[in-house]
């Protein structure tokens, strides 16, 4: 709805005369000397106004001000589509008007700075910036300091920056430093550096609560700040998932302008502990096995993950388990439902009134209502129990640009749900079919062999007897996988500080034999008994979890996937409340 008009005169740009207005709303300009047919009007939201300068002002590659009395520089968001992406890309869009008067161009800089205080109550001010130097293809000190710091310095947004000088210092300064003043967390790097900082904040936004994260049964709470993610890792799903293209300044952009995402986060216990966050893939068998042999494969940079998915693939493996889940409910929304997760997407928002159903305005989301914060309850069990060729929980689509659409294309971001995805056993050439369709359009669900279903927890347990034969000579490995560190590896940004303790050291070691086994059965083709769960790319040291999902306990400066065709079908429907979720195909 627009407001009252704010500040409407002549401008010129270049040397052609525009008549700009600017509303509540919108910054509009037309070309003022041409015929009523032949007007274009740009008009972009104050909500997507970067930053307003006097002068003529340039920001990017290098910044450059001609300081003049009569003029100034709008920059803004502009967007375009990439080929290789699902999203938009955003990038900076910049305008230099020219005035007849220094008092004109002074009303023009303040006014347009008023509207985007009103009109963007959730920018951020203070920003502490996490670079992990040695992510990706280590250049994150590098693209922060070409691509985000010009922008955050243009917006007016003043940032603590941290390089990291070795694994989990993000996630311990968030843990036990002073957080006072930050408007959010941004973390330069990979999936890994993102998990360290949703641990640190989890762990942080539950010790200031009084609440005993290890506890699956307790409701944990929502954490007051945002997560801001710039790529610059070797895998950035998350990133990938919830702005739908990997690009340091679209993700800058999204940061400036205070966008939030709430997203979901399935929290991962063994008996009374706490073992890790995740909020892409808890993936057992194929997955898990993926994952332990790509880090015997180090070495080989990205290209392990493609080998080792051969190598897993040609051992045809299956594991049997027993899974229990509660189901969600299925008058909501479906996995099958053949829609997509996208910007402003229906099914999420009707999640946020009822996960807290007294809040109307998103922004004060978790300042006052904390205690309105309720959980559904509690249904039946489902029980079923049999061989597996992989078992997977995701919290959101897990699209990729390899897998556009994802593990679980119709999931949500944001709606307090899950999808539990089972592969059963079937033909290796059927398991084929069923990898090969997440590379394409095709329905990877529509196989006889996979079931999938919307959860709100998952339980996952060995047959009886299982745990014997995984503990059936394996001396020899264990010795190799402690030379190979993994117990470090499993630490590395798992599980907060107080989590692994007395229970994880008992049991610790006959988990190690459970990895062991299946590194036993990839060198010597003996199939091992189990397999080992995959957790956002970190081994898991349990195999019997219990998986809760807590809906948006986290909020990402991100708005979702805006996708053009998806605006387009939306902006034709005349309801106020249609749905931004559209069908595939
Ligand atoms: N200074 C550092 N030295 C070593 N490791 C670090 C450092 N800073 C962060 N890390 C760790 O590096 C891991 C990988 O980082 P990140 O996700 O940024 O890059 P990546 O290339 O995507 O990694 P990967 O593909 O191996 O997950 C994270 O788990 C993080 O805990």
């Amino acid at each position: 709805m627009e407001t009252d008009l704010r500040l409407e005169s002549s401008l010129w740009i270049g040397n052609k005369r525009y008549r700009a207005v600017l509303t509540g709303w919108h910054l509009k300009w037309t070309e003022a000397d041409k015929k009523n047919g032949d007007k274009k009007t740009v008009s972009v939201p104050v909500a997507e106004v970067v930053g307003v300068e006097n002068g003529r002002v340039e920001i990017l590659p290098q910044k450059s001000v001609e300081d003049t009395d009569k003029d100034f520089t709008v920059f803004y968001i502009k967007r375009s589509r990439s080929r290789s992406t699902y999203g938009l890309l955003w990038s900076l869009g910049r305008t230099q008007f020219s005035c007849p008067s220094r008092v004109l161009r002074d009303q023009w800089t303040n006014h347009l700075r008023t509207a985007l205080k009103t009109h963007s109550p959730l920018r951020p001010h203070r920003l502490l910036v996490f670079i992990n130097p040695f992510g990706g293809k280590k250049k994150g000190r590098e693209i922060y300091h070409s691509l985000v710091a010009p922008l955050f310095e243009l917006a007016g947004i003043s940032s603590h920056v941290i390089v990291t000088e070795r694994a989990n210092q993000a996630r311990d300064h968030l843990l036990k430093k002073d957080l006072t003043g930050f408007d959010g967390v941004v973390c330069v790097g990979g999936d890994g550096m993102f998990s360290e900082v949703l641990h640190g904040l989890i762990g942080r936004t539950q010790q200031e609560a009084g609440l005993c994260e290890t506890d699956p049964a307790v409701t944990l709470q929502p954490c007051p700040l945002h997560i801001g993610i710039i790529p610059a890792g070797s895998t950035d799903c998350v990133c990938y998932a919830t702005v739908g293209v990997i690009d340091p300044v679209s993700s800058a952009l999204h940061i400036i302008i205070g966008d939030s995402q709430p997203l979901d986060v399935c929290s991962v216990h063994h008996a009374s502990t706490l073992v890790r966050y995740s909020v892409s893939l808890v993936g057992y068998g194929f997955y898990g096995d993926v994952l332990a042999e790509s880090e015997k494969h180090r070495w080989m940079g990205p290209l392990r993950y493609d080998y080792s998915g051969t190598v897993v693939y040609l051992s045809n493996r299956s594991y049997a388990g027993i899974v229990q889940y509660l189901p969600a409910d299925p008058l909501l929304s479906s996995p099958k439902d053949k829609t997509r997760c996208l910007s402003g997407c229906n099914v999420c928002s009707r999640s946020t009134e009822r996960l807290f159903p007294h809040t109307s305005d998103s922004g004060s989301l978790y300042s006052s209502h904390f205690s309105q914060y309720s959980n559904d309850s509690e249904g039946e069990w489902v029980s079923v129990e049999g061989r597996f060729r992989c078992v997977s929980i995701t919290c959101m689509s897990s699209s990729c640009a390899r897998s556009p659409l994802g593990l679980s294309p119709s999931a949500h971001l944001a709606d307090g749900t899950g999808d539990l995805i089972l592969v059963w056993d079937t033909h290796p050439l059927s398991f084929l079919k069923f990898l090969y369709r997440h590379t394409s359009t095709q329905d990877q669900f529509d196989l006889p062999f996979v079931e999938v279903h919307r959860v709100k927890a998952v339980r996952f347990s060995l047959p009886d007897g299982r745990e014997e034969e995984v503990h059936e000579g394996i001396g020899e490995l264990n010795r190799a996988i402690e030379e190979r560190e993994y117990v470090d590896t499993v630490s590395r940004n798992g599980s907060q500080q107080q989590l692994a303790q007395s229970v994880v050291e008992r049991e610790t070691m006959n988990e190690h034999k459970t990895v062991a086994s299946i590194l036993c059965g990839l060198c010597c083709k003996k199939t091992p008994a189990v397999s080992v769960w995959n957790c956002d790319g970190e081994i898991l040291p349990f195999t019997e979890i219990f998986c809760r999902i807590h809906g948006q306990l986290v909020r990402l400066y991100a708005r979702g996937i805006e996708d053009g065709a998806a605006m387009q079908n939306c902006s034709q429907e005349s309801d106020k409340n249609k749905s931004r979720c559209i069908t595939y195909k």
